[in-house]
């Protein structure tokens, strides 16, 4: 299969990049500066926020102040996880554009993620789905430990498309899958997506892979070449998982947005201006840039 023309980057940054962060809870006016540059960079799709118990990702509990202070950009997507109806309600109430459900392919992940079995959080996020469609709110669904998980190690292929249909089932528009502690290879990424295809149209699947042991541009250009057209990825390399020990940030936007332009993939993404935003956040946060990129064409990371 060709590789696609275009790809839709999602940015995770002010997200999955920010709630691992170490150290006290970064101020608001951080988050939506990073969020305000990310757009200006030409990203439609962040996500912005995470309605989550703040007692379970302290670094996320001032999501409705981010949702209230970004500066909305016209044709921009704003994101935000939601585990359960109180987190799709408080999403609702803050505006955000899009929510996500979040599962997984392995049952101790969930459980040491979201606290229930796969099979109780698919019946979680059932009425998040109904009530997002009650009022157009389109639903994200992801799939976590896509290709390993910290607890069990391997993970069937045929388990993570069995996930990946039931949310799309139920009404999430895309699936997002998710190599959460970034131990997968070009081949095991292709075997995965080609099971999950039989089973959710490719048009329909992104990824989301963390770069832990440096395979996850690999790994991308694997699954481009199967079709797959939607990225998810974090500046700076930015991120971790809180309940996944050893996670690396997600693949560097700038990274894949340099990979992306050397095959000619159509972004609408300034590379320029996404390096400097990379800067800007690892200085504030007094933080290594984890992207070869930024790093290479950046000026004041560490
Ligand atoms: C799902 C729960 C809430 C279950 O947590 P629980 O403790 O089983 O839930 P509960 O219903 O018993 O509630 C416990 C407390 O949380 C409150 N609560 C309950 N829900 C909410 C909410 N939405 N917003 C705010 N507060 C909430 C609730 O009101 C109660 O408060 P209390 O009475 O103790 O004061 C919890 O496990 C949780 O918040 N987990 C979040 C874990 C998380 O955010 N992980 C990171 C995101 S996933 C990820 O990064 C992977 C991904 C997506 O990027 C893909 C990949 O890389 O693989």
């Amino acid at each position: 299969m060709a590789f696609p023309k275009q790809v839709r980057l999602v940015e995770m940054s002010p997200r999955d990049g920010l709630q691992n962060e170490p150290g006290p809870v970064i101020a608001t006016n951080i988050k939506t500066g990073l969020i305000d540059r990310l757009a200006d960079c030409g990203l439609g799709h962040i996500e912005a926020a995470s309605f989550v118990s703040p007692k379970w990702v302290p670094q996320m509990g001032d999501a409705t102040e981010v949702m209230a202070g970004l500066t909305r950009r016209p044709g921009v997507r704003y994101s935000a996880l939601t585990p359960n109806l109180k987190g799709f309600e408080n999403a609702r109430a803050a505006g955000a554009d899009e929510v996500a459900v979040f599962g997984a392919a392995s049952e101790s992940f969930t459980r040491k993620n979201i606290n229930c079995t796969i099979a109780e959080s698919l019946e979680r996020f059932a009425p998040v789905v109904e009530e997002a469609r009650k009022y157009g709110i389109p639903v994200r669904g992801y799939v976590s430990t896509v290709l390993g998980c910290p607890y069990e190690g391997e993970i069937a292929p045929d388990q993570v498309a069995t996930v990946a249909k039931a949310l799309y089932d139920m009404g999430c528009y895309e699936i997002s899958l998710g190599d959460t502690i970034g131990v997968g290879t070009p081949l095991k990424a292709k075997r995965m997506l080609e099971a999950v295809a039989r089973e959710v149209p490719m048009a329909h699947l992104a990824a989301h892979f963390h770069d832990t042991y440096g395979q996850a541009l690999a790994n991308l250009y694997a699954v481009l070449e199967e079709g797959v057209a939607v990225i998810d990825a974090s500046v700076a390399g930015l991120g971790g998982c809180p309940y996944a020990r050893g996670a690396s940030g997600n693949v560097a936007t700038e990274d894949v947005l340099y990979l992306l332009n050397g095959l000619g993939i159509a972004t609408g993404v300034d590379l320029d201006k996404l390096v400097a935003t990379g800067d800007w956040i690892c200085g504030q946060l007094d933080r290594h840039n984890g992207s070869k990129v930024g790093q290479a064409l950046g000026g004041n990371c560490q």
